[in-house]
Formats: structure tokens, sequence, C-alpha cells
């Protein structure tokens, strides 16, 4: 925080604000799932080959195991002395003159080199086998350490597990992998007007629409979010529940972090140990965010109106829990430009909701109407938010920073 001697505190920038909670970026804790569970999580250590893969010389066809050399002077004909089924190990050896029949992901019996497949093979009625071609040495066998060799680095550390990457573990029989943990966040909303679904809302009131809002986010990112419920503007219950919230990784609460008379939010935080790290932020929305720790655990206090809360939730909290879950957070923007001119009126940077168009060369913003913080209706129509710097104008086809929601 940036403090000019016997003044009040000065709202600083959003770079600065950026880099101030990327300093304070919590230890990642990592955890043991189930791997049908890990899909979206990221490996918290590097994963080596244990075996060769394949781990055996692989029959790729359903057909005949042979000699290779046995069929330079093909036509031949070849004894069939047994069968080789998947998942067994034959334990004859093929001699000269022999063949076994084989079938698709069977270990070749030892002797044999190379496959001939079921529609290549004459079989005659005393059971032998013609063959008509002569086959190269390594026909049809999946050679043992073909695709990688004992020790290999299979999966780097941090890499994202998608189905393929867990297909990978599987086939090495894990059940279990060791991954960077949930972040565990917990939500406390705030407001002696808001209205939590399933109750009436009066006149003057409002429905909670921050709770669906961030929980869904956070479903979305697989983040563990315990939410401590809704808190009327009463100093011994916002208390309490702050006490609660201080046990998980993240604190979000939402509202009451302005100058208004009821806005106790900064004043709970304090009391129950959280150093303040800033105060109110160069941004539109979000101005009054709020940041502090204690110890490890972040707080962030988001502007009550609810698109405030969006913005500064992707600009600030989203980041975050990437990073514990063992991504690389830190930046969440792309590159667009925009299909019509803009002008911020705004002192501040500010975030303004646009729809996503597909272009020949890159991509196309369309700013939205956009009415402020508390305009949901119109963000329902957007896919992005893109960076208008403090008075802009900003003309059609310039290149413009973005993140989606
Ligand atoms: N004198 C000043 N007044 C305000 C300032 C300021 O700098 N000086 N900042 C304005 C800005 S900018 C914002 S943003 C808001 C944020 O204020 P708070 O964080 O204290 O939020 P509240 O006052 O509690 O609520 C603001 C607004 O949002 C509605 N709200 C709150 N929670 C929810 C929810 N869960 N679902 C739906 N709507 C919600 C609430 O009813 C208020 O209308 O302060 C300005 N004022
Ligand atoms: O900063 Mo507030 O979020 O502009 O309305």
């Amino acid at each position: 925080m940036i403090r000019l001697a016997g003044m009040r505190p000065i709202m600083i920038s959003f770079t600065t604000a950026r880099k101030i909670v990327f300093r304070h970026l919590p230890r990642r804790k990592t955890s043991c799932l189930e791997l049908v569970k890990a899909e979206g999580r990221f490996l918290s250590r590097d994963v080596m080959a244990p075996t060769d893969a394949p781990a055996f010389d692989r029959a790729v066809m359903d057909g005949f195991a042979v000699r290779s050399r046995d069929t330079a002077d093909a036509p031949v004909v070849l004894r069939v002395v047994g069968f080789v089924p998947a998942g067994r190990v034959f334990g004859r050896r093929i001699g000269a003159g022999e063949s076994a029949a084989i079938a698709t992901g069977a270990v070749m019996p030892p002797g044999a080199d190379a496959v001939i497949k079921k529609e290549d093979a004459q079989v005659l009625s005393d059971g032998r086998l013609r063959v008509v071609r002569r086959v190269c040495r390594g026909k049809d066998v999946y050679p043992r350490g073909r695709d990688y060799r004992k020790g290999t680095l299979l999966l780097r550390r941090a890499t994202l597990l998608n189905p393929s990457r867990i297909a990978l573990l599987g086939s090495l029989g894990y059940g279990c992998v060791e991954v960077f943990a949930p972040a565990r966040v917990a939500l406390l909303t705030t407001g002696d007007e808001v209205v939590p679904a399933g109750r009436c809302a009066r006149r003057g009131q409002v429905y909670d629409a921050t709770t669906p809002m961030i929980f869904s986010s956070l479903s979305r990112m697989g983040a563990l979010c315990e939410h401590l419920g809704h808190a009327p503007d009463r100093v011994a219950l916002l208390d309490k529940k702050v006490r609660q919230g201080l046990k998980h990784d993240i604190l979000i609460v939402t509202g009451g972090v302005s100058a208004g008379a009821k806005d106790y939010v900064p004043r709970m935080l304090a009391k129950n140990g959280v150093t303040r790290l800033f105060h109110k932020v160069l941004i539109r929305p979000g101005k009054p965010l709020w940041f502090g720790r204690r110890g490890r655990q972040l707080v962030f206090g988001l502007p009550g109106n609810p698109i405030a809360s969006l913005v500064t939730f992707m600009l600030f909290v989203k980041p975050v829990i990437e990073y514990l879950q063992g991504g690389e957070g830190k930046s969440s923007f792309l590159q667009g430009v925009l299909l019509k001119d803009v002008y911020n009126e705004s002192e501040r940077l500010s975030f303004l909701p646009a729809r996503l168009r597909r272009q020949n060369r890159g991509t196309g913003l369309m700013p939205l109407t956009f009415h402020g913080s508390a305009d949901i209706y119109h963000v329902a129509g957007a896919d992005c938010f893109f960076a208008a710097p403090a008075h802009a104008r900003l003309k059609k086809k310039t290149h413009v920073s973005f993140f989606k929601i």
C-alpha cells in the first residue's frame, strides 16, 4: 500500500495491486486423488516409465506367429503347434518349420518374429499352414520398448491432466495420482438488503446474484467451496462467519468494503488478525477491492455490486486459485481487436463487456451496452471483458487485452 506522510492511503494501480497479490501467493499443497477424479488437475510430481512400453513383443493382428526366415522360399507349409491367446505366455519355442496361431495383443512366442494375418493365411485340411508369400522380420509385431523405454520422463510435474494423460497413467496401473490439491475457498456474502434464493424479496431488497456466480466459477475451476452463508450487516454475525472462513486457503467476502456507514468488513477482518495489504484499486468496476492476509490465508473483500465482484474475482482471485492448484496463474489475458469505437469516460482503467466474434485473422470484440457494476443483464450477453485505459478513445481495430468470463 502506498502512503503519503500524514495522509490517508491513496489508491494503487491495477498493476501494483496484482503484483502485491502475486507476491503473497500461499504454498501449494498436494493430495492423492482417484485417477477417475483427476481430470483438470495438475500433476504434483514427474511420472517416469517403470517399464518399457510395450513391455513385450506384441502381435498386432489375429493370425499366425512364424519365423520369417522359414518363409524365405514361399510358398511353404508350416506346422501349427498351438494357440497363443492374449494375456498368456506361450511356454514353447517356435522351431524351424513351425508356427502358432496367435491373437491380437498376445505375447509373441519365443523364436517367432513375424505375424501372418488370418486373411493372408491358408489353413490346409490337415491343419497345417500354407504361406504363399514371404514375410519380413517384424511384420505385424509391435516390438518391446517401441513407444518408450523404462526410465523415460512420461509426464512432467505441473502437467494438466486430460483424458489422454489419464489413460497413460491408467496404462501404468495407477489407481490414484498425486496432484496439486484443490484450493479450499470460503465464501461469505454480506448486506442487509440482500435476500438468498427461496425467500421473498421485499421492496428495496435484491436477490443474491453473487453466491451462484462465484460458486459456479469455483466449481468450473475444480476448487472446493464452503458457503458460509449470507451475513446481514451486523458486527457479531460477521465476526463469527469471518472466523469460520479463516480456516480456508482463501476467504472471499463480498459487499461492505466501500465507504458506507455499515461497511464493517475491513474492520472485522482487521479485528480477526487479517493484515490489510491494499484497499482500493484504480479500476472500474471494482474500485473498493480489499486484500489482506493472515499467515498463509488470503482474504479478498470484493465490492458488493455483482459485476464488480465478478471482475475482481476474475482478475485477482482466479489466478491465485489457478496457481494453488498447480497452474501458472499470473496472466489470464488474451489479445483481440475492437469491432467498434469505444470511449472510456472513466478516470480509472476500465473493464468493459464484449461479445467475441471469430475473425479471419484473430479475435474480434464487439463492445456491449454496459450500465456499470450492477448491470447483470447486459453482462449476461457478454463472453469477455476488455481493458480500456482511463479516458481512452479507442478506435475500431485497436488491439485490446481481454479475459473470458
Ligand atoms: N461514498 C462512496 N460510496 C461508494 C463508493 C465510494 O468509493 N464512496 N464506491 C462505490 C463502488 S465503486 C462500489 S463497487 C460499491 C461497492 O460497495 P460495497 O462493497 O460496500 O458493497 P455494498 O454497499 O454492500 O453493495 C453494493 C451494491 O451491490 C448490491 N449487492 C451486494 N451484494 C449483493 C449480492 N450478493 N447480490 C446482488 N447484489 C448485491 C447491493 O445491494 C448494493 O446495491 O460502493 C459504491 N459506493
Ligand atoms: O468500482 Mo464500482 O465497482 O465502479 O461500481
